[in-house]
This record gives C-alpha cells, structure tokens and sequence, in this order.
C-alpha cells in the first residue's frame, strides 16, 4: 500500500525563517505583494479599477499584542480558490499565468504567505471574490498546520481581502509602528498602488508618485538636481552625478548614482534593486558589468526572476543581457562626456580611471574616444597619452614597477621619457594602441636600451680608462656580467646594471635554486640549461661621475677590486635586483674592506690614540 508523504508546517516555517528570509520583517513584504498582486488581477479583470493597499496597526489598551490588519481593493478568493491557493503550500494563482504573462504578479512560488507565521501563529483571511457569489468569507490559518473555512458573518461591501495577523508575544517588536512603518516604506515606496498606513488614528500615504526617475520635472537642472537627492537619501552619500539606465532585457529602468570618491579595486557595488516595484534586494552584485565599480544604481526590473528568498536575481540568460544592455547605458554616457564635456571626462577619469581604461580595453570606439585623455605616469612626470605622442613619436614603456625604477631616473637626465605601464590595464592599454590608432607605434624598454642613447668616450678617455676596464671586466666575470663605461646624466649615477628578459630570468631562476630544496633544485637546473649562458648583463660605467673618474687614476689593484665589486652591488640594489648569495657576501666583505681600510687611514687601530673607542 502506498503513503502519502507528511509535510510538518512547523519545519517549513523554520527552515523559511532561519534559512531562506534574512529577517521576520518580510512577512510585511510578502503581505503587501500580495495585495499588489491581487489589485492587477482585479485591474485584469475590470480594466480601469483602481484601488489601494492599506496597512492599519491595532494597538491595544491593555499592553495585549497588536494586531496588524493589511487590506486591499484586490480580485479576492473564491471558496475554491482558498483550498486551493491559501491553503496549499506552494501552489499560486500566478504561476499558470506566469509563462504569458510573467510581468504582471510578482508572486510565483507560492509559499509567501507562509512567512507570516514567523511573526504570528494564527492567519486570519476574509475575503471576497470579484468573480464568486457575492459571498464573504474567512479562512483562518494555523501554525500547526490546520485551517478552517466559513461563510463570514460581517461581510465586505465590496470585492477585496482583509489579513489580520495577531502578533505573536515574542514577536511585538517586529509590530512596533515605526517598524512596520519603515518596513512598508522599505519595501513598498515605489509600489503603483498607493499604500497607506494607519496608526493611532492618523493616516498617511508611504509611496508618493511612483520612481523618482520617471517623474516629470520642469527642467533637466531641477532632475538633476532631485535625483542626486535621491541618490542620497538611499546611499548617504553626495553623488557626482547621475546616469540613466534602460535594458529592454529583463525591462530594466532606473539611475546609476557616479561615486564621489575611488573605490578600492575590484570593490563589488551594491545595488538597490525593485522587481516589479517591490524591493528585491539593497545588496545586488551581479547587475552591472565588472568595469562598472564606479557607480551604485536604483533600478527597477519587471521581467527579471528573483530567487526563492526574493532577495536576489535569478543567474540567467535574460539577466545576462540585462547586464550588458546596463552597461550600453553607462557607456552612453561616458561617450557623451569624452565629446561633450572633455574636462568632466578628465575628471571622472582621474576619480575612476580603471574603470574608464577596463571599458576601454573592451571596447574599441570607447578606447578611441577615451585614450587620448588617460594620464600615465612617466619618466618625466604624468602626462596624457596625447601629450606623449606629440613630443615622442614612438611610445616606450616598462611593463613593470621594478623596470621603470631601473630606468626612470637616468632617462630622465637625457630627456628620455619613458612611460610607466606597470599599473593595471597599462600594458594592454599600449599594445592596443596600434592596433585601434593605425600609425602609433609603441615599444617595450628596459634598461638594456639605455646604453644606446649614452655617449660614447674620446679616444684619450678610452686609453686612460683602458686598466680599470680591464681590472672590473675580471672581477664582474664569475657573475656572467659585462662591462662598459660610457658618458651619461645624471653625474651622480656613477653605474648602470642592465640585463635583457633571459638574463633578469636568470637572475631569478639561480636566486630561487640557492634558496630551494634539493628536489626543486634539480627542476631548476633543468631550466636553467635552457638559457643561454652568455653575457646577459652588462654594468655600464659613468665617466661623468667624479668617483669613478677618480677610479681610473688609482693604481693599488686591491682598492680597485673592492670598488668595483661595491660599485657592482651597489648598481644592483639601486636597479631593485635582489642579491643572490654570492653577491651578497661581496657586499659584506666589501663593506667590512672598506672600513677597514678607513680606521687604517684615520689610524683606529688604537695603536695611539689615547680617546679611541677601537677595538683591541
Ligand atoms: N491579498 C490576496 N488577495 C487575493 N489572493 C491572495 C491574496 N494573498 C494571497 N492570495 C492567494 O494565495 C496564493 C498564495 O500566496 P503566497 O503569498 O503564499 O504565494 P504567491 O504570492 O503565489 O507566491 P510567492 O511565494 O512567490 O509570494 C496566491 O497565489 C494567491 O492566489
């Protein structure tokens, strides 16, 4: 014999209110869409009714639980109807409607009413049907699962429907006026039926015409000037400015509000989102593209799907084109700027430039538009990328932070400009540039093309040089670096270190070996023998600079070892190179050599002097 599954109303409750709701206040929500819901089915029914949702709060004398009484205008329920619908966990009125008609009912799973019993254990529902007998009646519903029909002895003069939910005692708070109040505003401000909330014998209406960015308004300064108030009424912040949007996916319409300060990178807005003009959520992440960080938006969506809890969108196809068409809008309106208004651009640009440069490496009319005004930063300080091109022809670039430290500042000194790029989006931002501005042409460099711009020695200074050449090309060999001396600025740079791409791998492939277990070191080996072992680096002498004009006149050997192995380390630190082992004890002992030799000169070997602090 087969069983029928037991379903405990009690479990369901607890699992809608611990686990699906995020708070017991959207029972109020629930409550008023359901209303909304009922007055477009009577509209569906008798075109041109008009109607209302009404919130009233019972309190009582005698400090007893309140009463919440919501009542509406709507189609009602048929006796039929209310086992059917009321009483049967998810079923809905809507949903055989849902597929033709999906824009109109906000409800669909069938299971809202039972938030109710978060908040209340008993539901009392009088009703009548705009398309039964003229009959009132009532259902009342119980936590425990069991609910009783009948005809009503105080009839509605009208079609409509009346809930009253009793609080529950450990649950007032969730009924206290000003709670329900906001919760009603929260939820129900931008309903189209007008929603009143009785208190205390006074009444007020909540919602007053509707989404601020559909209202009429004298001029375009005046709704400028009302959204950005809205803006911060919603947000609490002072917006910059205001951007409309419109996606026909998903019927999506609404105001992006443009950030007055820099996010954090990468930092998600969140969003207010409206679905059929009923709050869905104040924390919606996935409505706009990701290179959209620079605005928070109000929107309202009549043909997207929320998820069960109805507190977010459902990830799909339609929401998916919603996003894009979002961004078309927000795109709209930096196109507008980049022609109308280059100085708000450049504005927006220095707040938000990683979302403007993200849009532009997506779209190519944006990136030309836009790239001209981008400011990079340089070896000769920010500039615009237009301002570049004017002077410099070819535009050259280090990808990264270290290879613009190794060489901005000697770039510089010969009027070299070199643009940083190692920010996010920079390089990608460049190689693009041939390939949208058909004659740009741009070029990657590192310190390996600075000797080529340097000036070369007279023959004279070449001879005089010529020992110390020697000495240093001996010394800097056991680290596979060549060397070289040149004429360059700035005069107090007495060296250069520079390696192409195979060297700066190689570099870092022997610094991770010496650091790495045995097993790791063997991979490495088997790198490293893929790289050619020739002179990838090469130190470049600086004849403008006095020490090392001084340098090619000493002739104590040992004094110019040392020198040179100092001058060596010293280049490598300036250059950002992390030190491998052995270089790393060149500069100890060099360091150790050096002061040696200066308490030798100073005589602070303590052999005389009676105040020395020298060790003995
Ligand atoms: N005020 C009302 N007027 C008329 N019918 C109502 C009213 N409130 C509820 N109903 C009926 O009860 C049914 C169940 O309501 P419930 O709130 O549980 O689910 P729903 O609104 O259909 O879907 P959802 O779970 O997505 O909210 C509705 O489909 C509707 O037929």
């Amino acid at each position: 014999m087969d069983h029928r599954f037991q379903v405990s109303l009690r479990g369901v409750i607890d699992l809608l209110s611990h686990h699906l709701y995020s708070s017991p206040g959207v029972y109020v929500r629930e409550l008023l869409q359901n209303a909304t819901d009922a007055l477009r089915a009577r509209q569906q029914l008798e075109p041109g009714a008009s109607g209302s949702v009404r919130l009233e709060l019972r309190e009582k004398q005698d400090g007893g639980p309140p009463t919440l009484l919501f009542t509406d205008e709507g189609v009602g329920l048929t006796e039929e109807e209310i086992h059917r619908f009321l009483a049967t966990i998810g079923e809905s009125s809507k949903r055989e409607v849902l597929e033709a008609r999906r824009n109109d009912f906000i409800g669909q799973f069938g299971i809202g009413l039972l938030s109710c019993f978060t908040v209340c254990d008993e539901l009392l529902v009088v009703t009548r049907s705009a398309k039964g007998d003229g009959r009132t009646l009532e259902w009342r519903g119980r936590h425990d699962g069991t609910y009783g029909v009948r005809v009503s002895e105080h009839p509605l003069d009208a079609p409509g429907t009346h809930v009253y939910l009793v609080a529950r005692a450990d649950m007032a708070e969730w009924f206290a006026p000003e709670r329900v109040r906001q919760l009603a505003l929260h939820y129900g401000g931008l309903l189209p039926f007008p929603v009143h909330f009785t208190v205390g014998g006074r009444t007020e209406q909540l919602n007053l015409d509707g989404p601020p960015w559909r209202r009429l308004y004298e001029t375009a300064g005046d709704k400028r000037q009302a959204l950005l108030a809205y803006g911060r009424e919603v947000f609490g912040t002072d917006f910059l400015d205001v951007i409309p949007l419109r996606s026909e996916a998903g019927d999506v319409d609404g105001v992006a509000f443009v950030l007055p300060a820099s996010p954090h990178f990468n930092a998600k807005q969140k969003h207010r989102v409206y679905l059929k003009h009923m709050l869905l959520a104040e924390n919606a992440e996935n409505l706009l593209p990701e290179w959209a960080f620079f605005v928070k938006c109000v929107v309202n969506a009549n043909g997207l799907r929320p998820t069960a809890s109805r507190e977010s969108f459902y990830e799909d196809a339609v929401l998916s084109r919603a996003r894009e068409a979002l961004g078309q809008s927000l795109r709209k309106y930096l196109m507008d700027l980049a022609r109308e208004e280059p100085r708000a651009l450049q504005r927006l640009i220095a707040l938000h430039g990683l979302s403007v440069k993200g849009l532009a490496l997506d779209d190519d009319d944006f990136y030309r538009l836009v790239i001209d005004w981008l400011p990079f930063e340089t070896s000769l300080g920010m500039m615009t990328l237009a301002d570049y091109r004017r002077s410099w022809p070819v535009v050259r670039y280090t990808p990264t932070m270290d290879g613009f430290r190794q060489v901005a500042r000697v770039a510089a000194a010969q009027g070299l400009c070199v643009l940083n790029a190692a920010y996010t989006h920079d390089t990608a931002l460049l190689e693009k540039l041939p390939q949208v501005v058909p004659d740009a042409q741009v070029a990657p460099f590192s310190s390996a093309d600075l000797p080529q711009t340097f000036e070369e020695l007279t023959l004279d200074e070449r001879e005089a040089i010529y020992p110390l050449l020697r000495l240093a090309e001996g010394v800097l060999a056991p680290f596979r670096c060549g060397v070289e001396v040149k004429k360059f600025f700035p005069a107090e740079v007495p060296t250069l270190y520079s390696s192409d791409a195979e060297g700066a791998f190689r570099r870092d492939a022997e610094r991770a070996r010496e650091e790495s277990d045995d097993l790791y070191a063997g991979v490495l080996d088997g790198v490293m023998t893929g790289v050619g072992g020739g002179e990838r680096a090469q130190l470049c002498l600086n004849l403008h600079n006095p020490v090392v004009r001084r340098l090619a006149a000493v002739e104590s050997r040992e004094l110019l070892k040392l020198s040179v192995e100092m001058l060596y380390v010293q280049a490598l630190l300036l250059g950002q190179h992390p030190l491998n082992a052995q270089e790393m004890a060149l500069l100890n002992h060099g360091l150790l050599g050096l002061i040696a030799a200066r308490l030798d000169e100073g005589g602070g070997s303590g052999s005389s002097g009676s105040g020395s602090r020298g060790m003995h």
